[in-house]
Order: C-alpha cells, then sequence, then structure tokens
C-alpha cells in the first residue's frame, strides 16, 4: 500500500524511484516556470539555476520561447511584433510557448528531471494554460519564479550587457536597439499581470524584488523547491573574482604519488613566493583566502597577507586504499580497481575512499557560500578545483574527471553576462605534471 496515495499496485506505482504517474513520489519531474516582464533577468535565471541543478546531478534543461520565437519567423523587424494588438504575431508566439511547453514535457518523459521555461508568462491566461497542461494531464510538479524590478538602472544594465547582442538586433545600432526593446517592455507591460497571493494563493512561486533584496515564496511543495528558493537567495550579481588555484608542488607530487599529506617541496615553497606576488599585483579589493585542512594548501598561503579560512569539504579526494600509492603501483596492486576507475572515473569511488560523485556533494555547501561572496582566492587540490571549475564552466561530469588543471596556475574566474570569463595565469615556477590523461581504449 503506498502511504501517501493509498495505491495497491506498489510494483507499478515505482513509488520510491519517483516517476510522473503520482504527484506524491520525493523525484516526480518538475517545471519551473519564469515569470517577468523582459529584462527581468529570467534566462540568466534560467541558466544559471540550470548550471547549478545539473552540477548537482540533477537533469536540468532550460526551453526559451524567445529562441523558438526566432526559429519560428524569420528577421525580427521592431517591437511591433510584441503589439497586444497584433493577431498574426500573437498566434506566432502562442504557438511557441506551446512548442517549447511540449519539448519541456517530452524531455521530463524521456528521463528530464527540471524542464526550465524561460518565458515571460506575464498574464493569468498563459499561466492557466500551463497549469492545465503540466499539472493535470502530465502530473508533473509546477513551480513559479517570478523577477520583479523597477530600477531603470538595472533594466538598463540588462538591456545593454544581454539585449543589445541579441539576434533580434543584428546589424541595429546600440541607440536604437535600446529604444526598440523599451518598446517591447512597453507592449508587454500593458498585459502584464504579476502573481498575486489572492489570485494564486493555490500555485507554489517565488518573487524575487530587485535582484534579491526581497522575496516573497509561496505554498512551496517539495525539497527540490526548497533547493531552488535556497539557491536563489544566495546568489547575487556584484561583480567579483574567483581565483582558483591548487597547493604549489608537494614532495608526494614530486614522487608521483596521490594523496597524502605531505610539505611543500622546494619549488613548492617558491610557488607560494610567486602567488603573494601575483595577488600583491592584482590588487584584489577585500579578497579573503580560502584553503583546505591539509598542509600543502596552509604552505602556499602562507606568504599572504589577505584573512585565510580553512574548510575541510575542500581537500583533496580520498582515494582510501590507494592513498600515498603511484598510478602504477595501484595498476599493479588493484587491476580490477584500476580499470573501474578508467571505464568511468567520475562514478567511481576508490574503496574506503571517495569518487567524483562523492567530491561533488561535499563542496556543495562550499559552492553556496562561494555565490554569496565576492573576491576570493580558493587555495585547493587537483580533484577539488575539477569540481569547482566544472560549476563555472557548466561542465558535464564525464568531462570534469579530465579536466586540466596544471600545478602553480592561477585560474582567474569572473562573471560576465550569462556565464564566465576564464583565465589561465601560469606563474612562472616549474612543476610536475599530475595530470593522467583519459585513456584512449575506454
Ligand atoms: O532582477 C534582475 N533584473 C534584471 N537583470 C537581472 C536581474 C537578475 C537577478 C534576478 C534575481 C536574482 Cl535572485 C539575482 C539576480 C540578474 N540580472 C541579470 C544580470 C546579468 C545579466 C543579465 C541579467
Ligand atoms: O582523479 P585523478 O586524476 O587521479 O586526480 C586526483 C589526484 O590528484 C592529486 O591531487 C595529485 O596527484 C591526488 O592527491 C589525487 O588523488
Amino acid at each position: 500500500m503506498c502511504s501517501s496515495c493509498n495505491s495497491l499496485d506498489i510494483l507499478q506505482h515505482e513509488h520510491i524511484w519517483g516517476t510522473a504517474s503520482c504527484p506524491h513520489v520525493v523525484k516526480a519531474p518538475i517545471v519551473i516556470a519564469m515569470v517577468g516582464l523582459p529584462a527581468r533577468g529570467k534566462t540568466y535565471m534560467s541558466k544559471k539555476l540550470t548550471r547549478y541543478l545539473n552540477w548537482i546531478g540533477i537533469r536540468t534543461r532550460v526551453f526559451n520561447v524567445g529562441e523558438y520565437r526566432r526559429a519560428a519567423t524569420d528577421k525580427y523587424r521592431s517591437h511591433d511584433f510584441f503589439r497586444p494588438d497584433n493577431k498574426e504575431a500573437l498566434e506566432i508566439r502562442q504557438k511557441c510557448a506551446l512548442m517549447a511547453m511540449d519539448d519541456a514535457t517530452k524531455f521530463l518523459k524521456n528521463g528530464g528531471e527540471v524542464a526550465v521555461l524561460d518565458a515571460t508568462n506575464t498574464t493569468r491566461h498563459r499561466r492557466k494554460l500551463l497549469v492545465d497542461m503540466i499539472h493535470r494531464e502530465n502530473k508533473f510538479k509546477l513551480f513559479f519564479v517570478e523577477s520583479i524590478c523597477d530600477d531603470p538602472e538595472i533594466i538598463e544594465a540588462n538591456i545593454v550587457e544581454v539585449k543589445v547582442c541579441s539576434p533580434d538586433y543584428n546589424g541595429m545600432d546600440q541607440t536604437e536597439a535600446i529604444a526598440d526593446f523599451l518598446q517591447r517592455i512597453k507592449h508587454y507591460s500593458e498585459t502584464y499581470e504579476p502573481l498575486c497571493h489572492e489570485h494564486d494563493k493555490d500555485l507554489s512561486f517565488i518573487q524575487i524584488f530587485n535582484q534579491g533584496e526581497r522575496f516573497q515564496v509561496n505554498k512551496l511543495a517539495g525539497h527540490l523547491q526548497s533547493r531552488v528558493v535556497y539557491y536563489l537567495m544566495n546568489i547575487h550579481v556584484l561583480p567579483r573574482t574567483i581565483y582558483l588555484t591548487r597547493h604549489g608542488e608537494s614532495m608526494m607530487n614530486l614522487s608521483g604519488r596521490i594523496g597524502g599529506d605531505s610539505d611543500l617541496s622546494d619549488r613548492g615553497d617558491e610557488y607560494a613566493e610567486a602567488l603573494a606576488k601575483y595577488v600583491e599585483e592584482e590588487k584584489i579589493p577585500d579578497l579573503k583566502v580560502w584553503t583546505s585542512e591539509l598542509k600543502r594548501t596552509k604552505q602556499t598561503g602562507k606568504c599572504l597577507t589577505a584573512p585565510i579560512e580553512h574548510w575541510k569539504a575542500l581537500n583533496e579526494i580520498d582515494a582510501g586504499i590507494c592513498e600515498g600509492m603511484t598510478y602504477e603501483e595501484i595498476q599493479e596492486k588493484y587491476p580490477e580497481e584500476f580499470a573501474n576507475r578508467d571505464q568511468d572515473k567520475f562514478h567511481y569511488r576508490y574503496p574506503s575512499g571517495e569518487s567524483y560523485q562523492d567530491l561533488v556533494a561535499r563542496l556543495e555547501p562550499v559552492i553556496m557560500e562561494l555565490e554569496r561572496q565576492e573576491n576570493i582566492l580558493v587555495i585547493c587540490h587537483q580533484a577539488v578545483a575539477r569540481c569547482l571549475l566544472a560549476y563555472f564552466q557548466d561542465k558535464t561530469s564525464a568531462d570534469l574527471a579530465y579536466l586540466k588543471v596544471p600545478l602553480h596556475t592561477v585560474i582567474k574566474l569572473t562573471p560576465v553576462a550569462y556565464g564566465c570569463k576564464i583565465e589561465f595565469v601560469a606563474l612562472s615556477v616549474d612543476a610536475v605534471n599530475t595530470h593522467r590523461e583519459r585513456p584512449q581504449h575506454v
């Protein structure tokens, strides 16, 4: 007997594994529907949230209605397309919205877990259509995320940063494009009905005011929705830089051995000095430094003047019974283990140790705190740096485990528009290469 909906055929019900058929299941697929006027950060949030959910292992994809409209109509002419009385355009826009929802439904029926519908969804009529289509027919959960922003400076910044370069404005000069986009916003404003408690008390939603200054949350329904709300309450758009580096070369690196808690080598000490010089020259305001609890990262930060915090969560992947061994010794002594790791390096867990998947879970609180912070230098390890980098660079789990993160290199990450600019700054101190390539045969 299923305790949530008293269904008897537990096998058909698949309650434990979570299916779309029963709304009570823990992992019922969910549609996150964005709501808001143009230039309110809907695409920004859609992409960032999707990157986070995929990184923690939840299969998520964005369905952007604007992209469907651009595919359906040839060259965009002007804001007239968005006039509420433009019947022909309304038909195209409705068709595109239905196609996006249809593709989202297909995605969720084929193993997808979260579909983010990046659209304005600015009328009660459109949202009711969503409720009927998604909630009743498919039994998916539906969660609305509305961004309300009436600060003209923020709107203008958004338009300049991500709208004027949109395909809609190819060949148009910036002033013309901004004017056209402001007209487009005006057309939407005429019919805009924000979510409100009176009319929408049965809907699950969060309203975000002015880029996270204030939040209004209604009827959260489930763990995933709470995780989404928590994430959206922790992100910010203040300009900042995250500097990522491994510790300096260690004695274990010199001997080609993995793990352990060894001191820096002489060249590792040189890197610690070079790192302090680099940081000095960067003139980073209010820098904070995070290291792991292992000696080699603490020693790497010893010449820095900025405040330093140590995180156990930043410790290197635990190689369990293989700690302190070389790859050759592992292949010799544990050939099966060695082969299994090459087969699926992300999911492979060392006996009495960790997998990259375990590492991502251990690093999630670090990522959440990094999102809250401003300028940070993280001194960590090869596997840890790969996991953090995969989050900022939206890498797949398979690629994550083989990302190149050389010793004595500072990786500079700066959020821009919808992504993250990345620069590799190799400081001129030699070091061994600890990178083991993806084997060809698998
Ligand atoms: O509320 C906005 N209004 C206009 N623009 C915005 C936002 C947000 C934003 C929204 C919610 C949260 Cl919790 C944080 C940021 C991000 N952006 C944005 C930032 C960079 C490029 C393009 C868009
Ligand atoms: O996953 P890979 O490629 O073995 O890299 C992780 C290894 O890198 C090191 O940080 C340095 O070799 C080891 O401590 C760790 O086990």
